[in-house]
C-alpha cells in the first residue's frame, strides 16, 4: 500500500511536530515520506469510518505544522497528492526531487481537497493554476510546480540530505510570510473571469459531475472570503460531496479499476495463469435498448457485430437508433463521420439465430425471462461453433440455470451491461459454477477492450447480486 494518511499517520505527524517544538535541541523540522513516496492523500478506504473523523483530523495536523514556531520543510519525493500536498502546503517551505509529482486528484473521486487545499494553493500558485490543478485533478511535475512558486527548491541528490542543508539556511528566518493562511491570493483581480472560463471548460469536459464545479467554487471563495470563512465553506462543500452518490460511485470505481486486473477465482485460476482468447466477431441478440446499446459498445471498439432481432420492424428501428447514437458522438467530436461509417460497416442486422454460426461470442439481451433465455441458449448451443462463448446480459437470473440449457456450461457467463450501455462503463461479469477460467479470462479481456474498466473480486457485491464473483466496473458519470 502506498503511503496514505491513515489515522495513525496523522497522529504520528501531529505528535512528532509537537514533540519537535517542545525539544530545545530541535531548530528545524523536515517532513519526508519513508520509502518510495510522500503521502498520496487521505486514506480513501477510511472515509465513512470512524477513523476518518478521529482526531487529529488532517486540518488539525496542518494547523500544528503551520503554527509551528520552528521552520517546517516538506521534502517531497515520489508523489505528493491530495491530503499529502495539503500537508506540504501547511509547511513553511517545500523542496522536491526533480522527478517528483504533485497534484490534487480528489476531483477524480468526486471530492475536493478538503483539508484547506482549495484555500491555500491559490495563495501560493495564483488562481488560474490552482483552478486548473484542482478542478481537473491535474498532476504537475516538480519543475512546473517550482515555476509556479509551489516549490522553493528542486533537488537532484539525496532529498533528505538536501532538506537538512536547506533547513540550516532558513533557521531563524521569520515565518509569518511563509504561513499561507496569512497571505493574499495571487491574481485575485481576475477571479470572476477565470471562474467563468474554467466553469465552461469543466462543464464541457466533466459533463454532469458536481465535484469539479464545487472545486471551482471553493477556489473562488478563497478570494471572496476571509481564509477562515473560505475554509468553513470548503468543509461544507466536501461534506456534501462526500455524502453524495457521485463520490461513492467514483471511489468504488477507483478501487475497482485497480483490482480488476488482479482477478482470481476460488479454484486458483487468475489473470496470471489463464490465457484469454481473442474475440474477433460477436453476435448480440435482442434489438431493444440494451441490445442496441451493447452493439454500439462493440462496433465502437472495432468488433464486427451481427445483431439478431426476430421482429423486423424493431430491427430496422434499432439500426436507425444506433446510427443516431453514433451521430451524437460525431456531434460531440468523440468520433469523426468517417469513424461512424466504419462502425456502421461492421454492423449487420438479421432476424435469425443461424447467422451466428461463426461468431466468437454471443451476448443475449432479450427481456428477463428464464424460459425464453434457456430456449435461446439451447438454440445457440446447436447453431454456434463449439468454441463460441454464450453470454447473457441478465441482471437477475441465475447463470447456472441458463447454462444448463446448453452442452457447454463452461462457456456460458453473464456479461451484464448497464443502461445506457454505450455510456455506462459498469459491466459485471458473472460466472456460474461451471464457467471455465478461460471463459472468465476472455470475457474480462473483452470488457477491457470495450473500455470497461475492470474489477475482479470473489467477494459478494452488495446491491448488485450476491453470487457475483467477477465484476467489470466503473461508472461514467
Ligand atoms: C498514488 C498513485 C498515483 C499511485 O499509482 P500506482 O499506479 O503506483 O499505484 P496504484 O494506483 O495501483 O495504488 C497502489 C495501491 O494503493 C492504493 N491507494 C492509492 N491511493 C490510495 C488512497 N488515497 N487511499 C487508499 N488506498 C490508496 C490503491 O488502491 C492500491 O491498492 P491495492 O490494494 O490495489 O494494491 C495512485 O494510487 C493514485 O492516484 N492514488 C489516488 C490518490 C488520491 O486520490 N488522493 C486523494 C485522496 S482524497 C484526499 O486526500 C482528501 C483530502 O483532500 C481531504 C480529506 C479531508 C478529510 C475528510 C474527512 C472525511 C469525513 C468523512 C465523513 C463522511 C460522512 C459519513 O460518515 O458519511
Amino acid at each position: 500500500m502506498l503511503k496514505v494518511l491513515h489515522h495513525h499517520v496523522r497522529e504520528g505527524l501531529f505528535e512528532g511536530i509537537k514533540r519537535a517544538n517542545a525539544d530545545e535541541q530541535v531548530r528545524a523540522i523536515v517532513i519526508i515520506g519513508e520509502g518510495k513516496t510522500f503521502p498520496c492523500g487521505a486514506d480513501i478506504r477510511e472515509f465513512h469510518t470512524h477513523a476518518s473523523v478521529k482526531e487529529p483530523v488532517l486540518t488539525a495536523v496542518g494547523h500544528t505544522i503551520e503554527n509551528s514556531g520552528k521552520p517546517v520543510i516538506s521534502a517531497i519525493h515520489g508523489t505528493a497528492l491530495g491530503g499529502g500536498l495539503e500537508i506540504a502546503l501547511c509547511c513553511h517551505y517545500r523542496i522536491a526531487s526533480e522527478n517528483a509529482r504533485i497534484g490534487f486528484p480528489e476531483v477524480l473521486i468526486g471530492l475536493l481537497p478538503g483539508a484547506e487545499g482549495t484555500v491555500r494553493l491559490p495563495r501560493l500558485s495564483g488562481l488560474a493554476f490552482a483552478m486548473d490543478m484542482i478542478a481537473f485533478g491535474k498532476q504537475v511535475n516538480a519543475k512546473d510546480a517550482f515555476r509556479h512558486g509551489i516549490l522553493d527548491k528542486l533537488c537532484n541528490g539525496n532529498i533528505l540530505e538536501e532538506a537538512k542543508q536547506f533547513a540550516t539556511k532558513v533557521i531563524g528566518q521569520p515565518l509569518d510570510s511563509r504561513r499561507l493562511s496569512r497571505l493574499d491570493v495571487k491574481d485575485a483581480a481576475n477571479v470572476d473571469l477565470l471562474f467563468e472560463v474554467a466553469l465552461a471548460q469543466v462543464k464541457r469536459k466533466s459533463r454532469g459531475q458536481i465535484a469539479p464545479i464545487y472545486c471551482l467554487k471553493s477556489v473562488r471563495n478563497s478570494v471572496r472570503m476571509s481564509f477562515d470563512k473560505a475554509v468553513e465553506e470548503e468543509q461544507r462543500l466536501i461534506m456534501e460531496l462526500m455524502t453524495g452518490y457521485q463520490s461513492t460511485a467514483l471511489q468504488y470505481s477507483f478501487f475497482a479499476d485497480r483490482s480488476a486486473p488482479k482477478w482470481r477465482l476460488p479454484c486458483g485460476a487468475s489473470v496470471h495463469n489463464t490465457k484469454p482468447s481473442r474475440i474477433e466477431t460477436a453476435g448480440v441478440i435482442g434489438a431493444g435498448t440494451m441490445g442496441s446499446g451493447i452493439a454500439v459498445c462493440l462496433i465502437r471498439a472495432g468488433v464486427p457485430v451481427i445483431l439478431v432481432e426476430k421482429n423486423k420492424k424493431m430491427l430496422e428501428k434499432a439500426m436507425k437508433t444506433i446510427s443516431g447514437i453514433l451521430d451524437g458522438s460525431v456531434k460531440l467530436n468523440r468520433m469523426t463521420s468517417e469513424q461512424k461509417e466504419q462502425c456502421l460497416a461492421i454492423l449487420k442486422g438479421t432476424s435469425t439465430l443461424d447467422k451466428l454460426s461463426n461468431v466468437d461470442m454471443v451476448i443475449e439481451a432479450v427481456y428477463e425471462n428464464l424460459e425464453l433465455k434457456r430456449e435461446i441458449f439451447a438454440q445457440l448451443d446447436k447453431v454456434c461453433k463449439p468454441s463460441t462463448l454464450l453470454c447473457s446480459n441478465t441482471s437477475t437470473l441465475d447463470i447456472d440455470k441458463i447454462a444448463s440449457a446448453t452442452n457447454r456450461p463452461d462457456k456460458v457467463a453473464g456479461t451484464h451491461f448497464f443502461a445506457p450501455a454505450f455510456i455506462m462503463k459498469l459491466m459485471e461479469n458473472v460466472y456460474g459454477t461451471k464457467t471455465s477460467p478461460a471463459t472468465v479470462a476472455t470475457v474480462m479481456e473483452f470488457g477491457r477492450r470495450l473500455g470497461k474498466e475492470l474489477e475482479a473480486t470473489k467477494e459478494e457485491i452488495k446491491n448488485i447480486r450476491l453470487h457475483l464473483t467477477v465484476t467489470f466496473c466503473t461508472i461514467d458519470l
